[in-house]
């Protein structure tokens, strides 16, 4: 599925009209019926129940009288407030109050202290509450009124019902600049957007209802919606079936370049991650000095020393090297987990990438490494994977974590053209981003995977998967992967997973996927 940016949902709006002959009223109209059906689910049964409805002077309002009309025929009581004056209203939505009007629903404005004591006690003693104030065309601060309106509704008891989004969420980002209505349930017109799935939009939307009210299934499905939900739909076609007479190198040797002193940890759980992901074979490449700790351990695994110029870490040309030669017998190549930011490590690092031409995923202190010098990440001779967690992205532009997150589609879609790398931003909604513009944001995952560790076992899925798909493929089939397998170890250890957990949950991920692309579903 298509998510939608509020750039998409005006062109959409524009060849409904254009293209198929429906204009806003109509596809209005349908908004209404769909919002009035979803407030009775929310509440059970609509019929004698006190509904408030909350309109702005947008189409949203508009949706809102609209929906008005549908809730007072099912036989809810209904007092509207409107947040302008009616002559304020757009055509459409001035045409829908007119409707409500005539069917003798009551109307209040809100410009009198008068006004507001009434809303307030309208809202006390509502059953249920429907808020039309604000949609896809708000931006910016939130004027007065409209803010004291919202502060309201998240004061008084009832239900609340949001139309499209929640009013005070920017559709764009997911920001809220300083308030937004926390709605129990919202119902979305045509696509998901964006600010749906990045907090703290994601938290002020309750459950997420996503409506096509109609509009043609071509313009939901545009080439030209840059942004698309990674789910199990979109996952499954990317990783092909395995043939029977499958030998583990056609499932991808790889070498993950990890590990320092008193950093094991992540080396172990990045090359078993890969492992896990469906690697035929997998290498760990660690300094000399803490080859015998790992060697212990991984039984699957090839550790193999790296000489080190400074013990316990990754240093001198001896270690490039050998690094180098390593990889020339390896189908990708991971690098970073618990390297460490030493200077000579941080210098190895970047002589290593730019000089190994092996499809590439940097993770963690490889990235870190290209933080002055963002723009040599666009002369590597790949197209690389990175796996940046908000602080890391922010850290490699240069921006503070808040302005990152912000703009974050934005800038991350920026960033992933102009260096000219695929990146996997992790966050409580893990984003994917191509050069070319194409964005995707995760379905699955959730807040027990926000432990240590987590991340190299992501870094080692991705590269475990480089060689099983088409390199370009593996960072969606990874984190698709990675995510629900969190969601399984979520259900059995709940938020104190490990991250072990996910690790050994990818092979029954894997499986799910596997016999669902097997039944054809
Ligand atoms: N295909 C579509 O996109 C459809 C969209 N519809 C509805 O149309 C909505 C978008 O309509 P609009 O573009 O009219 O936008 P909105 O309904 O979001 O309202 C925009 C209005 O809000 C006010 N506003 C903007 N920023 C504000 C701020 N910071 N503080 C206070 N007030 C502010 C302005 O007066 C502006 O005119 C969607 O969210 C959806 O509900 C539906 O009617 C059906 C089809
Ligand atoms: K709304």
């Amino acid at each position: 599925m298509k998510i939608a940016v509020s750039e998409d949902m005006r062109q959409i709006d524009r060849l409904a009209a254009e293209e198929y002959g429906l204009p806003e009223l109509l596809l209005m109209e349908s908004a209404g019926h769909r919002v009035a059906q979803a407030m009775e689910h929310l509440m059970g049964s609509v019929s004698g129940k006190t509904i408030c409805v909350l309109a702005g002077s947008g189409n949203n309002g508009g949706d809102a009288f609209a929906a008005a009309r549908y809730l007072s025929n099912m036989g809810a009581k209904i007092k509207i407030f409107l947040t302008c004056e009616p002559a304020h209203l757009k055509t459409a939505s001035s045409r829908m109050k007119k409707a409500s009007d005539k069917m003798g629903l009551e109307v209040h404005g809100l410009e009198e202290d008068r006004d507001w004591n009434r809303l307030h006690l309208a809202l006390k003693f509502a059953d249920g509450i429907l808020d039309g104030i604000l949609g896809t065309g708000f931006n910016g601060e939130l004027k007065k009124k409209v803010l004291r309106l919202i502060e309201e509704v998240n004061e008084a008891g009832a239900k609340v019902l949001s139309i499209d989004i929640p009013s005070g969420v920017e559709a764009d980002s997911g920001k809220v600049s300083t308030v937004a209505v926390m709605a129990d349930m919202t119902l979305t017109l045509g696509l998901p957007k964006v600010g749906h799935l990045l907090s703290p939009g994601a938290e002020m939307t309750g459950q997420l209802i996503v409506d096509d009210i109609g509009i043609p299934k071509n313009l939901l499905q545009s080439e030209k919606i840059q942004q698309s939900l990674l789910d199990e739909k979109l996952a499954q076609p990317l990783l092909p079936l395995r043939g029977k007479a499958v030998h583990k190198g056609d499932c991808g040797r790889i070498l993950v370049v990890a590990g320092s002193l008193g950093m094991t940890g992540a080396a172990a759980l990045a090359a078993t991650s890969a492992l896990r992901a469906g690697a035929g074979l997998v290498t760990l490449a660690v300094p000399a000095s803490v080859q015998p700790i790992l060697a212990g351990q991984l039984l699957e695994v090839m550790v193999q020393p790296v000489e080190e110029s400074t013990p316990g870490m990754f240093s001198g040309e001896a270690a490039l090297n050998r690094l180098l030669e390593l990889a020339q017998s390896h189908d990708a190549v991971l690098i970073g987990p618990g390297m460490g930011r030493a200077m000579e490590t941080q210098d190895l690092i970047r002589m290593f990438t730019a000089r190994v031409n092996k499809p590439l995923i940097m993770d963690a202190d490889a990235i870190f490494a290209f933080n002055s010098t963002p723009d040599d990440l666009s002369k590597l001779p790949q197209v690389p994977v990175l796996t940046p967690h908000l602080g890391e992205m922010a850290g490699l532009l240069g921006v503070s974590v808040p302005e990152l997150r912000e703009s974050l589609l934005p800038i991350v879609r920026e960033a992933a053209n102009e260096y000219q790398c695929i990146l996997v931003v992790k966050s409580e909604c893990t984003l994917v981003a191509y050069p070319d513009g194409m964005a995707f944001f995760t379905s699955v995952g959730n807040p027990g995977m926000a432990t240590a560790g987590s991340g190299d076992v992501l870094a080692g899925t991705i590269a475990g998967l480089m060689k099983q798909t088409e390199s370009g493929l593996a960072p969606l089939a990874g984190v698709y992967l990675h995510g629900r397998a969190g969601d399984i170890a979520y259900g059995e250890k709940g938020e104190a997973l490990l991250a072990s957990d996910i690790r050994e949950n990818l092979a029954q991920a894997l499986k799910e996927l596997r016999q669902k692309q097997m039944a054809g579903c």
